[in-house]
């Protein structure tokens, strides 16, 4: 019987856990992990932006809000409210927008009547221009809350790496959701701001999104979530594929699922190695086959440097770390903490050259045989 390793997951939160099914079920259930939420917009409001984005300092233009940094504009998009649009071609890694929050709102809701003050305060204390733009925001609460309090509920965005609080902003609380997003939203400590980066080249045109989900689970628990949570349908790329490739799409995500959290188990000594590292290469094609470059890339290249690093192989935990800080560079920016811890970690380690390239040095680094 092998002797259990004590080796825990951690989670970007600062969580630790016994394995990764543990981390992936706290991602999912975790209210520090939810996103933000809204409703139906209106989509006649013209809001004065907070000038607090540098890259974004935004100008009214009618029904329009063009960014000065040209980046994207807030405008209607049909069925969705408002929301950012490419105002020019963006490229993967950009960082798109990042913002300090107007005021910051604790997440835990069990309280109402003490959040409720603690909004109204906060409102107050904002001055015109920032409380014009607070109340343009959608509340999707109605008049289950004050309107304050429905609209913070509604717009507020984690911050902190524990994410014990929430902060509403001027622009990204305006982006709507994909499941298929092609950015990812951050709250970055370094500079105490929520930054947004582009996961992959963006069009002129298309429209910003991040997602609302904390894992990306089958089609129809996305739609219950979304529904019960933000109140609407998504049809989105993915929810709108044709039903076979809906089920073909559903399967793989089961699979990456599956695969989390049998990764754990070489953590117990339940799994080999190379076993690993066989079944984390088998996800990340399904990573590029489902379009997925979120989070969960830099994160699987973490399960394997800390696998590589268990075994006590140096070599292939160097290429891992590289790899993971790479990906959370595109997804964070060289100035996160975590991107920064993991650049520490990558060269911490000695390349070590193995004369290999290409699909041979693939070979090697997964175990693969040639
Ligand atoms: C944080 S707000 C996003 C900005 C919002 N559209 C606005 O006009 O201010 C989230 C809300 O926007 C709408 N929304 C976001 N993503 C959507 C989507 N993919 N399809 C339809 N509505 C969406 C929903 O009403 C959701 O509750």
């Amino acid at each position: 019987m092998p002797k259990p390793k004590t080796r825990k997951v951690l989670c970007d939160c600062g969580k630790r856990f016994i394995d990764s099914q543990s981390r992936s079920r706290h991602i999912r259930d975790s209210p520090l992990h939810q996103q933000p939420v809204t409703a139906a917009a209106d989509t006649d409001a013209t809001p004065a932006l907070a000038g607090e984005s540098d890259e974004t300092q935004a100008l009214s233009t009618g029904k329009e809000i063009e960014s000065v940094g040209r980046l994207y504009t807030i405008k209607a998009i049909a069925g969705k409210g408002k929301g950012l649009v490419a105002a020019t071609k963006i490229l993967k890694g950009t960082r798109i927008l990042s913002e300090v929050p107007m005021f910051r709102v604790p997440r835990d809701n069990s309280d109402i009547e003490a959040l409720e003050r603690i909004v109204a305060k906060e409102v107050e204390c904002l001055n015109m221009d920032q409380q014009r733009t607070f109340f343009d925001l959608t509340n999707i609460y109605g008049n289950a809350h004050s309107r304050p309090l429905g609209i913070a509920r509604t717009n507020v965005l984690p911050i902190g790496s524990k994410a014990s609080s929430g902060g509403l902003f001027p622009e990204a609380s305006r982006i709507n959701h994909s499941c298929r997003h092609n950015s990812q939203n951050t709250w970055n400590e370094n500079i105490g701001r929520l930054t947004i980066h582009a996961l992959r080249d963006i069009e002129e045109g298309e429209e910003i999104t991040i997602t609302y989900l904390a894992i990306t689970s089958e089609y129809t628990d996305r739609q219950r979530f979304l529904k019960e949570k933000f109140k609407f349908d998504c049809k989105c790329e993915l929810c709108s594929l044709p039903r076979a490739q809906q089920k073909r799409s559903d399967a793989r995500l089961r699979e990456i699922q599956t695969i989390d959290s049998s990764i754990g188990d070489f953590f117990w000594g339940g799994l080999e190695s190379e076993r690993a590292l066989h079944l984390l290469h088998k996800m990340f094609g399904l990573f590029e086959t489902e379009d997925i470059w979120d989070g969960s890339i830099s994160r699987a290249y973490k399960d394997a440097y800390d696998i590589a690093i268990e075994s006590g192989d140096k070599p292939r935990a160097r290429v891992f770390a590289e790899r993971s800080y790479d990906a959370r560079r595109v997804i964070e920016g060289d100035d996160s903490p975590v991107t920064m811890k993991m650049k520490r970690v990558a060269e911490g380690l000695s390349a070590e050259a193995q004369g290999l390239n290409g699909v041979d040095f693939e070979n090697w680094l997964w175990m693969l045989p040639s």
